[in-house]
């Protein structure tokens, strides 16, 4: 068996008026975060962490923010393509963890429905599928709720010698 791991972080712009994403929920705030996509910075760290683990450069080059096809697109979407390019070189995720940085809303009552979205739209399961918040103790750009940060790291295994 070989198993690898990976990192992955994404920041995104808090805007007034935006909606607010992460793990595919869709959080009630004042504030939301601004990208070329939905901008769920949860799930664009754990794409960077699974393509990084398997060595398939980042979630940008597969997904440009110049595309007219990403344009405010789920980005469930862009998980389950991130899976499927893992999947063609014959890779299984093994468990993924993920932290979210932000001062609002408080998220430990959206972790169910969000390790939910993220084991549904991929077919793993949620026990393994961890997601934490903390906040930046009200100092920098994260405390004064300019922006969001996530980091994720994973876990994935194949059969030595499969593809
Ligand atoms: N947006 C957030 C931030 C934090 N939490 C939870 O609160 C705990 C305390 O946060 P501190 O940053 O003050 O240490 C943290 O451990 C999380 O459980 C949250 O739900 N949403
Ligand atoms: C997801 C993509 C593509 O729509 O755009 P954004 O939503 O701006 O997100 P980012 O984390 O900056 O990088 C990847 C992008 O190419």
């Amino acid at each position: 068996m070989k198993i690898k791991v990976g990192f992955g972080f994404d920041v995104h712009q808090l805007k007034e008026g935006h909606p607010f994403v992460l793990g595919g929920v869709n959080l009630e705030h004042h504030s939301g975060a601004y990208g070329h996509s939905d901008a769920d910075v949860l799930l664009h760290a754990i794409c960077d962490a699974l393509l990084g683990a398997a060595n398939l450069r980042d979630i940008g080059f597969h997904f440009k923010n110049t595309d007219p096809r990403w344009k405010g697109i789920s980005s469930i979407l862009l998980l389950q393509e991130t899976v499927k390019l893992l999947d063609e070189k014959g890779w299984s995720i093994g468990n993924i963890d993920a932290m979210l940085c932000l001062e609002a809303p408080k998220i430990n009552p959206h972790i169910p429905q969000m390790q939910k979205n993220i084991a549904d739209a991929i077919h793993m399961s949620q026990e393994d599928i961890s997601i934490k918040a903390t906040t930046n103790e009200q100092m920098g750009f994260i405390g004064r709720e300019e922006g969001v940060v996530a980091y994720a790291v994973c876990l994935i295994e194949k059969a030595s010698g499969n593809r």
